[in-house]
């Protein structure tokens, strides 16, 4: 028997694109809504009814709405939206980043989907602090930059009509909305600052942290700390720099479930560059979904990835 899902925000961006990645499967069922229903909630409590997991991809407060409308039920949730990403009774669905992770995303009832910025820069910070190369109490900044599908279908529309710029810098007053997860995730206690900003181009993301080196963090410790942490990973791969090559390119990634992190700068001049590149709407939202139903499900971890 195939296990029921529904996908409430399926005609979303990161809907539609988690419908495609389990459209050829064979042990998956979705199921559907009556279109001119899909904002009911009774039509959406009866598809949450007749669901094994569930995943929104709505804005903030449908999905609070979701779980509330499904009080009672059976249901395992897993929401992309940010609502319940350092909330109480949800796990966090990043299995690469800590010991116990993908145990624990099999084992919940609800789990909450990374953000995309965030997906970027955990997976670059925890192992570091983890490995002693980053102190918790560091002054940090991060950089971030996004295609603009990372601002949903209101953003894909502004772009598209050509009324966009070619590049913005935003969340200029330092609450973005990924900075809770990332210190929770991370356990740094000096609020970092993130400075992330919107290409024209469609997806695609890449995430900087600038180090300074010194006091046994060189290229080769970070590089190696990043290397041990994601050794066996199927979704988040280490290159050196000559790997990486001179310019990263955000939309390396697109249409892959893949985060890669590559180490630059120079030892001798005590500069360090950590970049992690990733699709948003793969890693980054839609193709972490599948990877986190998959194990919840306990079927192969990258089918339909
Ligand atoms: N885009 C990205 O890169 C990422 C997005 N996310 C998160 O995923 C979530 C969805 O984002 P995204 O797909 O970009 O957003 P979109 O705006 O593209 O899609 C949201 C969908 O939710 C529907 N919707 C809104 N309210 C309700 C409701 N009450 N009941 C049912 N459906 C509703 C919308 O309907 P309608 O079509 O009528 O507008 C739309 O189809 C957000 O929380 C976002 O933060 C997470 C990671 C990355
Ligand atoms: C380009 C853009 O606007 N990106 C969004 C983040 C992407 C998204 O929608 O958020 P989650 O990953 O948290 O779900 C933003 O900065 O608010």
């Amino acid at each position: 028997m195939a296990y029921q899902v529904f996908i409430d925000g399926e005609a979303g961006t990161t809907g539609l694109q988690i419908r495609d990645r389990l459209a050829n499967r064979d042990d998956i069922q979705l199921v559907q809504v009556d279109p001119a229903r899909r904002k009911e909630p009774e039509a959406r409590r009866e598809a949450f009814a007749a669901a094994d997991v569930a995943i929104l991809c709505l804005p903030d407060d449908a999905a609070r709405e979701a779980v509330a409308l499904a009080e009672g039920l059976d249901v395992r949730f897993i929401d992309a939206s940010t609502a319940h990403r350092v909330a109480d009774g949800w796990v966090y669905g990043f299995a690469e980043v800590a010991a116990g992770a993908r145990e624990a995303i099999a084992a919940a009832k609800n789990v909450s989907n990374p953000g995309c910025y965030s997906t970027g820069a955990i997976a670059i910070i925890a192992p570091l602090v983890a490995a002693g190369l980053v102190a918790k109490d560091e002054a940090l900044s991060i950089i971030g930059v996004s295609g603009y599908t990372g601002g949903g279908k209101a953003m894909i529309a502004d772009f598209d009509a050509g009324e966009a710029p070619a590049h913005f810098i935003y969340a200029l007053d330092q609450h973005h909305k990924h900075l809770p997860e990332i210190i929770a995730r991370t356990g740094l206690t000096t609020r970092p600052v993130f400075s992330p900003a919107v290409g024209n181009f469609a997806q695609g993301m890449a995430i900087q942290l600038p180090l300074q080196l010194g006091g046994g963090r060189s290229l080769a410790t970070l590089h190696q700390a990043l290397a041990d942490h994601y050794a066996g990973a199927q979704f988040v791969r280490v290159v050196t720099a000559e790997e990486a090559g001179p310019r990263i390119v955000p939309t390396k990634l697109n249409d892959t479930n893949m985060l890669e992190i590559s180490v630059h700068g120079d030892d001798a001049n005590g500069c360090a560059n950590v970049i992690a590149v990733l699709d948003n709407l793969g890693k980054g939202a839609s193709g972490a979904a599948v990877q986190n139903l998959n194990i919840m499900l306990g079927v192969d971890e990258g089918a339909g990835l």
